[in-house]
Formats: C-alpha cells, sequence, structure tokens
C-alpha cells in the first residue's frame, strides 16, 4: 500500500485552512497544522483524529516572528514525510494605501509574502530530489484587480501568483506540482480580522464550496485555480495575451513611439 504524503497546512485553525485540514484527513492524509491558536489547533486536530483515524501534529507558530518561522521551515526541510504544502496564512487589509502604516505594512507583506515565499523555498529542494510533491499558494482573485481598492494586499497576492507561475515552470520539470488557488470572496474570519463587517458585503462563497473547488484543481494538476471564475477562457485569454508580449519585445532599441517627440 503507498503511504499517501503528509500535508502542511499554514493559517489552519479557521476558514480556509481548517477545511483543507478537514478535507485532507478525510481523504486518509496525515496533518502538520500551523497557525498562532494553539486551543483552536489542538481542537480541530483532536477532531480530525477522532474521525478520520489519521496522525495530526500541531505546530504552534507565528510566521512574522522569525524564531517561529525558522522552526516551521526546520521541520519541512527534514520531514521527509510531508510531501505538500498548503501555503495559506494570510492576512487582509482595510483601508486605502493613503491609511495604512509602517506596522500593518510589515505585517502583510511578512506573512502574506515573505513567510510563504521562505516556507516555499524550505522544502523545494527536498521534493526536487526526491522527484515529487506539491505546493499550494493561495493566492486572490485581487491579485489580478487593482480596482478593488487593496493595494498592498492586492500586490502581495499577485506575487503569489508570480511566484507560483515561476515555481511551475521551474519544478514541473522536476516531478513537483504546485498550484495557484485564486479565491474571491468567501466567508471565513478574514473580514472581521480586517475590521470588515461582512454584512456590508455581496454575496460570498461559502468556505466549503471553496476548498472542494480548488481540491478538484489540485487533482487535476491545475497550475492556477480561480474557483469563482465561471468563464475559464477568460484566463486563457489573459494568458494567451500575456505571453504574446513575448514576441512584441525587442530589446535592442527603445519601440519607434518613444523616438518620437513630443
Ligand atoms: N476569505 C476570503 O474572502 C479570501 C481569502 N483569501 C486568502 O485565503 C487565505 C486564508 O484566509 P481565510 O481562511 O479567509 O482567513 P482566516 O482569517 O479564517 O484564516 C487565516 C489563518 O491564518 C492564520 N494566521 C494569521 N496570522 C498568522 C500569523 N502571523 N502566523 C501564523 N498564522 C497566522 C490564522 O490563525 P491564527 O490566528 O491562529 O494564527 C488563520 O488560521 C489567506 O491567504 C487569504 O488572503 C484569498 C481570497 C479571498
Ligand atoms: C480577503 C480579502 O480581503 C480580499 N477581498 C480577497 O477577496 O482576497
Amino acid at each position: 500500500m503507498t503511504l499517501l504524503p503528509t500535508v502542511l497546512i499554514t493559517g489552519a485553525s479557521s476558514g480556509i485552512g481548517a477545511t483543507y485540514a478537514e478535507r485532507f484527513a478525510r481523504r486518509g492524509h496525515n496533518l502538520v497544522l500551523v497557525a498562532r491558536d494553539r486551543a483552536r489547533l489542538e481542537t480541530l486536530a483532536a477532531r480530525l483524529r477522532a474521525d478520520n483515524g489519521v496522525t495530526v501534529d500541531v505546530l504552534p507558530a507565528d510566521l512574522t516572528h522569525p524564531a517561529d518561522l525558522i522552526a516551521i521551515e526546520t521541520r519541512l526541510r527534514d520531514d521527509d514525510r510531508i510531501g505538500i504544502l498548503v501555503n495559506n496564512a494570510g492576512l487582509s487589509q482595510s483601508g486605502g494605501f493613503a491609511q495604512q502604516n509602517a506596522s500593518a505594512i510589515d505585517g502583510l507583506v511578512t506573512l502574506n509574502i515573505t513567510a510563504l515565499t521562505r516556507l516555499a523555498a524550505a522544502v523545494t529542494p527536498r521534493f526536487v530530489q526526491s522527484g515529487t510533491g506539491a505546493i499550494v499558494n493561495i493566492g486572490s482573485v485581487v491579485g489580478f484587480l487593482p480596482e478593488f481598492g487593496m493595494a498592498i494586499y492586492g500586490a502581495t497576492k499577485a506575487f503569489v501568483l508570480f511566484l507560483s507561475q515561476s515555481l511551475h515552470l521551474e519544478l514541473s520539470p522536476h516531478g513537483v506540482y504546485v498550484q495557484a488557488v485564486l479565491p474571491a470572496a468567501t466567508r471565513t474570519e478574514i473580514w472581521a480580522r480586517a475590521g470588515i463587517d461582512v454584512s456590508t458585503m455581496p454575496d460570498m462563497m461559502e468556505v466549503g464550496e471553496l476548498v472542494d473547488a480548488a481540491l478538484a484543481g489540485f487533482d487535476r494538476r491545475e497550475t492556477v485555480t480561480i474557483p469563482a471564475l465561471h468563464v475559464a477562457e477568460r484566463w486563457d485569454a489573459l494568458e494567451g495575451a500575456r505571453q504574446g508580449l513575448l514576441s512584441d519585445l525587442k530589446q535592442v532599441h527603445a519601440a519607434e513611439r518613444y523616438l518620437r517627440q513630443g
């Protein structure tokens, strides 16, 4: 019998991360759960062990604290049972760019970008060496929608998309699967945590539906999964247009329109 890979999930104490934990446990995967709230992680872990007979380790960590981040990197490097990383922990933003202060910016960028990137980097050499493994990065549709007015949050999610697409190109030849999941508004605690009254929001997807769709994309080995996008060809067209730019970049000279004065 092939042993299923253990799944390490960040931000597993609530919302999308907790739902991934539930779904992977139901599939029979052992889990490592990471978030700050030890009590919530322990409660979830106890339920998942009892319901599914899987092993669940709890690793409380604040991924914006250097020592905690190093501890999770070390676990990812050293524990060769871990074959799937779900890079999910993230924070949202309230207010416009003009309302942000230094500590809010640091917190957002450190969690959404630095921690996610370092955890992916910690596990990658081992995955490449074994020729297997999967990295799931949770982005957002806001990452390609500056119109939503969440400049820093959206920029962190644009980073997640770019990183995931780049890692897909680099790592898929080595047998490593990389998926970017881009949810649209989903009913979780993220809104309240950002000080946003969820009752002011238009309709949202329920978190179970979001994660089930993301896992359907995972099972199909999609590179980019956008559960709320109903016309898949829109994404294909955007990607086609982006790749088309490549053939029109001629870097020896500036384009003719810039050689004219005025
Ligand atoms: N809900 C939505 O509408 C959307 C969400 N997303 C993305 O989905 C991901 C999950 O968010 P969602 O489930 O909605 O939100 P939740 O607020 O429910 O979950 C966030 C998780 O991250 C953990 N977390 C927060 N800060 C830290 C930290 N410093 N260190 C470690 N863990 C931390 C929280 O646990 P704890 O407090 O215990 O640390 C919690 O488990 C995020 O990356 C978000 O950007 C993307 C698009 C839409
Ligand atoms: C969770 C958010 O704040 C954001 N609007 C998103 O949809 O990603």
